[in-house]
């Protein structure tokens, strides 16, 4: 679980040094990741960019929940789809469990995401009509998953939703849980592949306060209890008390990283 009492101390955007490297055991690693964007043509007709990311570096660490903060437009979906292998970057290394993914093809990359990989968008995107229980399950469904190893997963299912406080609610419809709850659901799914990375896109967004509080104490909680790295985006700097490093994003560029004090713990280093 993260310690939210962790003293921080804020270290400027520099190289990685040996000792930090040495320190950071990273589950990703981004190094000077610059993206661009197509964006229309000028009025010669030339095709115009827009940066959306310029040599970023940051180390996500395994058993931490590092933070993405930083204006709108400063980049951070966009850092996200990155980590998540939607988008490749148009230059840099992205390293996951030290496999460089930018060297995949789309194929290996799909199968990386599928076990490496799991996603919590802003809304839950649950589909109607199935219950919490069949949400978490839909994928071994579609992969013609049956008999012993079904239960298997099902009883996996089970567990992850006591995990995230949903204990007899498996069977609940999605009109039937709460904003909230649903967010839940959409966590324990996100866990079902088994990943290594947990990415999250503003996953308290749509919550009030105290449900917001809830569920990053929750994602803190999977992020100790999997031993995940976990990358959050987030606006709201009351919810940073859950995260174990603090990386803030301006106009695509690392403006600063903050980590937890002892080198051991040390995350995001860049
Ligand atoms: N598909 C796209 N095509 C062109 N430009 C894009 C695209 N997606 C994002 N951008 C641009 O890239 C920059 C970074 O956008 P991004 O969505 O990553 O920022 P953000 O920090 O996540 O913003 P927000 O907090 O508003 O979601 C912005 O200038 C944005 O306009």
């Amino acid at each position: 679980m993260t310690n939210p009492t962790t003293t921080n101390t804020t270290v400027p955007h520099a190289p990685v040094t040996s000792a930090t490297a040495a320190a950071t055991v990273g589950v990703a690693e981004l190094h000077h990741v610059s993206l661009s964007y197509p964006d229309g043509t000028d009025e010669q007709g030339r095709p115009r960019t827009v940066t959306a990311l310029d040599s970023v570096s940051l180390t996500a660490a395994r058993k931490q929940v590092t933070a993405l903060m930083g204006e709108s437009g400063s980049g951070k979906s966009s850092l996200l789809s990155v980590l998540a292998t939607l988008i490749t970057p148009s230059s840099g290394s992205v390293r996951l469990d030290g496999v460089e993914v930018t060297d995949l093809s789309e194929a290996q990359r799909a199968r990386m995401r599928r076990e490496r990989i799991g996603i919590i968008f802003q809304q839950p995107n649950l589909l109607t009509g199935l219950t919490a229980e069949e949400q978490l399950l839909v994928t071994d469904h579609v992969r013609g998953v049956r008999g012993r190893r079904l239960r298997a997963r099902r009883d996996y299912a089970q567990e992850l939703l006591d995990t995230v406080g949903l204990a007899g609610m498996g069977q609940r419809r999605v009109h039937q849980l709460s904003g909230g709850q649903r967010q839940r659901v959409n966590i324990a799914r996100a866990l079902m592949g088994q990943p290594t990375l947990l990415l999250a896109d503003e996953p308290t967004s749509a919550l009030d306060e105290s449900r917001s509080h809830e569920i990053m104490a929750l994602l803190a909680e999977v992020t100790a209890r999997f031993e995940l790295a976990s990358v959050i985006v987030t606006h709201d700097r009351d919810l940073v008390d859950y995260t174990d490093a603090q990386v803030v994003l301006r106009d695509g560029a690392v403006s600063s990283t903050t980590a937890a004090g002892s080198a051991a713990g040390s995350s995001a280093l860049v």
